[in-house]
């Protein structure tokens, strides 16, 4: 274990709950409803006042009867734990938050929902082989000579473009977990601008960026990737590819595990992968999370990202910001979304997020730009 990752782990040690939605919301028709039956807010609560930010205000968890423990020292010691009808089992050591929700199982996750809209005649229309001949089909990576001849001479921008337009095709009917069920593909456009808007040129790692969910949530095939783009941009995908046979917490150990041993390409889509997911928590959580899942997200990231920040110390620099200023609320009561990092909030600054988020609640239909760029 590096130190980062174990200077991170030290500081947490809270027994936290963490429900699995399904992986992505898929929908036939896109219609950006918050109607029904989301608890949420009707209008996205964020704000950022002098540093310290509050988003939104939680609403009530659905019931299980597992909870999730993230011990220290080791980051990659992820315990379930029972809990009684009422919640989780407490420690004096444990976090004493305020509102303890029913019991939930973390693990299993079902399994990713994989978007239909990413045709095989699409993909195939673009390297000219019928869906069934592809020859690409069966074998692996590492046999895949490289980028087929018809994209050789193409220029960067004009392949990053047919990156973003490969991977818009491949997302096209998935939405994010938020109450406005924002299209997927804002994501992995998000996370490849944090790091061009970071200092990343190379455009390997930018399509990387765009591509990285591709392989775990459609039907896109590594060996696709690397047909289209090359073996480099594919292998980065590759490690950023969670094994989805794993169930949800086995995933976010194996994270833990892998975050050191990853090349620095990786380890930099990583961090803005995370930032934007964590951004994305703070401003508009996935609908149903509570306050003990954003903490245990928070946490976890923190860890993994730890690992992973000599990688891009610009984007480093942010997440550490956004940990130690990230707050939300939960039936009036503050809570910071990483209870190990985040002070609390001042009486000053509490009316501020107030006033903030006030004023969000008049109806603020446009998503906002990310706070730290
Ligand atoms: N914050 C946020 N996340 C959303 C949203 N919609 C979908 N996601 C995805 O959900 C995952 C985070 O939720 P978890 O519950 O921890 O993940 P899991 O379903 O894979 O177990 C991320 O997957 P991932 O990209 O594989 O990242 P990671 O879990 O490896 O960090 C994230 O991209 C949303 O509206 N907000």
């Amino acid at each position: 274990m590096s130190p980062q990752a174990q200077s991170s782990s030290s500081s947490s040690n809270l027994h936290l709950d963490l429900p699995q939605p399904p992986k992505k919301i898929i929908t036939t028709s896109p219609s950006p409803s918050s109607s029904g039956s989301n608890t949420l807010p009707s209008t996205n609560a964020h704000g950022h006042t002098n540093g310290k930010s509050l988003l939104f205000e939680n609403t009530p968890y659905p019931t299980s009867n597992t909870s999730i423990t993230l011990n220290s020292p080791s980051p990659s010691k992820l315990n379930i734990a029972s809990t009684n009808g009422n919640g989780l089992t407490k420690t004096p050591s444990e976090l004493d938050l305020s509102r303890t929700p029913p019991p939930r199982t973390f693990a299993p996750s079902p399994p990713p929902p994989i978007s239909r809209c990413d045709s095989e005649t699409d993909i195939n229309m673009h390297i000219n082989v019928a869906p069934h001949d592809n020859p690409l089909s069966t074998i692996g990576i590492g046999k895949v000579k490289g980028i087929s001849k018809r994209y050789k001479d193409e220029s960067e921008l004009s392949r990053l473009m047919r990156t973003v337009d490969f991977a818009a095709r491949k997302h096209s009917c998935q939405r994010r977990k938020d109450v406005d069920q924002t299209p997927y593909i804002n994501h992995p456009i998000a996370v490849a601008n944090y790091l061009s808007s970071t200092g990343i040129t190379d455009v390997r790692v930018l399509q990387a960026a765009v591509l990285h969910d591709t392989v775990e949530d459609t039907h896109t095939t590594i060996e696709e990737i690397a047909q289209l783009f090359g073996t480099d941009v594919a292998r980065i995908v590759d490690e950023c590819t969670d094994d989805t046979s794993l169930s949800g917490l086995e995933r976010k150990t194996a994270q833990l595990k892998s975050a050191p041993f990853k090349s620095r390409e990786a380890q930099q889509v990583k961090l803005a992968d995370k930032i934007h997911n964590l951004e994305s928590i703070r401003r508009c959580p996935p609908v149903g999370w509570g306050i003990k899942r954003i903490q245990a997200y928070f946490i976890w990231a923190k860890q993994v990202t730890d690992v992973c920040a000599p990688a891009h110390p610009p984007l480093a620099e942010k997440l550490q910001e956004l940990y130690e200023t990230a707050y939300t609320r939960v039936d009036g009561v503050y809570h910071p979304c990483h209870p190990g990092v985040c002070g609390p909030l001042t009486e000053p600054e509490k009316d501020l997020v107030d006033s903030r988020l006030r004023e969000l609640k008049k109806g603020d239909k446009v998503c906002p730009a990310p706070l730290f760029f």
